[in-house]
């Protein structure tokens, strides 16, 4: 069930003027025999946050790594502002920053030396990323721990840092795979706060994939995923009105057909 349906009369005016941040049409990917996503679409405006919210399994990885051109769809299309990302994938990779669940940072080198690496990667000179290096470790909070080894960081504290590194080369779309999992309450929040303080300070569009649901704002907006397929897709309150519930978690519930998993701060 696709919530946010729009019938073709309905004015675009709007739409048309702005590019989405992200769009995906009819984006299906198996392993194998098994289907991973199957005939997904959806766009994500500029400058919002959007959660991407799925159970383990429903399919959130493998959308982030159809998105990075790590693997590539048998069918659809995929644009990061307006660019393919088969067609054109140098200019629409350059707007994408992703933080991947799996953590790659190199244990042995010092914060400031994996962030180094990864901007002379991305063709930044030593200069100009020392200087953003410097803002980001300031705006994230993390300055004092610049000359650490990564190996002596804390799981929150090495989620930061991937969060600075995927923002050095400056991207308007920031993709984050579970990027709160394994942490505690405090640090969960740290995270969250500063990821939507990026949205509105800088107007970056970050696309949020969770399977927590108290991770989900009342303004945001929200694409639920389920066994490889889009259910649900629209802001909050459109989510809440058109499953006839009060709370997301009682729309997730009704969406997914779970009826007793804890997806409220643990695995389910
Ligand atoms: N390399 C792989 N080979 C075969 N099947 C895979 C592979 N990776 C994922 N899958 C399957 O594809 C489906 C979607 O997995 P995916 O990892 O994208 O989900 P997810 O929502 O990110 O879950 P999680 O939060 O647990 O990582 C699942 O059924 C999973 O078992």
């Amino acid at each position: 069930m696709k919530l946010q349906s729009r019938s073709p009369e309905t004015p675009r005016t709007d739409e048309r003027a702005a590019v989405a941040a992200l769009e995906l049409a009819s984006i299906s990917y198996n392993y194998g025999q098994r289907k991973a996503l199957d005939d997904v679409s959806f766009s994500i405006e500029p400058a919002r946050f959007t959660v991407l919210l799925g159970l383990n399994g429903a399919g959130k990885t493998t959308l982030f790594s159809l998105v990075s051109h790590l693997f590539s769809p048998r069918t659809g299309r995929i644009r990061v502002f307006g660019q393919d990302i088969d067609r054109n994938s140098g200019q629409a990779l350059r707007r994408l920053g992703i933080v991947f669940q799996a953590r790659t940072l190199d244990l042995d080198l010092t914060v400031r030396q994996n962030l180094l690496y990864h901007a002379a990667l991305h063709g930044i000179g030593t200069r100009v990323a020392r200087q953003r290096i410097d803002e980001l470790l300031h705006a994230i909070d993390l300055t004092d721990r610049i000359e650490e080894k990564v190996r002596g960081l804390s799981g929150g504290q090495v989620r930061r840092v991937e969060i600075i590194r995927a923002l050095l080369h400056r991207p308007s779309l920031l993709l984050l795979d579970e990027a709160t999992v394994g942490l505690d309450i405090k640090s969960r929040a740290t995270i969250l706060k500063d990821i939507r303080a990026l949205v509105e300070r800088d107007g970056i569009s970050v696309l949020w994939a969770t399977h927590l649901i108290d991770e989900v704002g009342q303004a945001d907006q929200v694409l639920v995923l389920d066994k490889g397929k889009l259910v649900a897709d629209g802001p909050v309150a459109t989510i809440l009105s058109s499953t006839g519930t009060e709370t997301i978690n009682q729309a997730f519930s009704k969406l997914t057909g779970i009826t007793d998993m804890n997806v409220r701060g643990g695995r389910p």
